[in-house]
């Protein structure tokens, strides 16, 4: 196990050791991150080793194959899952040095969560699932960043509807909102726009690019969509548990060529054995 010294140091050798600046600037990261599932003969290593840092008011993209890990480490990250082994730095605390309690009010506060099924409550209006996590936390909303959120997402004439009366895009964009309210240091969406069509995921899309340039907002996507990863500023692509590529300003091309190039020497690895 590291001591605290060895993990800053780790973390800091990840900005060829510009530490204090460039740290400011960072939402989230993990540092030699290890995750086993089982063990003895049928451990899988769903993340061997992971280093890498999410800079705040970013959009990252995560791809790969099916299987690679991209859910394990979304899940680790955001400590709903446990790791085997490393370390996750949010805002500079240790979540694997966190017990169950810690972890959950960090999730209430810190974390905001976007699902594919989009996950509203299907009794409550619009408005009140966006106000849900406050809710629940007995804290109060802050009505302009409510109005900031509703006006940006385009919700302004919705907020009475029930879930049953918007459309997929529309409830995806309330999601959104929901994830936003707490404000929190960092938002993972999870194939956001895996059950939408092409419109409607363009709209989201550009909405979550919004919430980052616009409201300063960091957002860590995991999608199989190519098209979806370009909206991006930034994306990964990961494979057997290790991120093969870290492509800037990707491009639906790009993100297809960097993708394929997986699938051959995947191909060309099994045909090895
Ligand atoms: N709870 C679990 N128990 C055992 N193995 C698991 C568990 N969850 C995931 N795995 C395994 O860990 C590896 C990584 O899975 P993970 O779900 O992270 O992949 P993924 O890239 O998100 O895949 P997909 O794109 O299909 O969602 C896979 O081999 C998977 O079978």
């Amino acid at each position: 196990m590291r001591t605290q010294d060895e993990t800053a140091m780790a973390s800091a050798s990840r900005y060829g050791g510009e530490a204090d600046n460039s740290r400011s600037s960072v939402a989230i990261e993990a540092i030699g991150l290890t995750k086993d599932y089982g063990e003895g003969d049928t451990v899988v290593h769903a993340l061997r080793g992971v280093d890498v840092c999410f800079e705040q008011g970013r959009f990252t993209a995560i791809m790969g194959p099916s299987g690679s890990g991209k859910s394990t480490l979304m899940h680790t990250l955001a400590g709903l899952d446990s790791a085997t082994s490393g370390h996750i730095l949010l805002g500079g605390e240790d979540l694997t040095a966190m017990n169950d309690r810690q972890l959950t009010l960090l999730r209430r506060k810190r974390i905001g969560f976007i699902f594919q099924s989009f996950n509203l409550l299907p009794m409550f209006t619009a408005e009140q699932n966006i106000l849900m996590p406050l809710t629940l936390a007995g804290a109060k909303p802050d009505r302009g960043w409510m109005r900031t959120l509703v006006r940006t997402l385009g919700l302004e004439q919705r907020l009475n509807h029930r879930p049953n009366e918007l459309s997929g895009g529309q409830q995806q964009r309330v999601a959104i909102a929901r994830a936003l309210i707490t404000r929190p240091s960092v938002v993972f969406a999870d194939e956001p726009t895996g059950n939408l069509d092409s419109v409607s995921s363009a709209e989201v899309l550009d909405f979550l690019k919004r919430s980052v340039r616009e409201l300063k907002q960091t957002i860590i996507m995991v999608t199989h969509d190519a098209v979806a990863a370009s909206y991006a500023d930034r994306a990964i692509v990961f494979a057997d548990g290790r991120i093969v590529a870290d492509e800037p300003n990707p491009t639906a091309d790009r993100m297809n060529e960097l993708l394929m190039e997986e699938r051959q020497r995947a191909t060309a690895l099994a045909m090895t054995y």
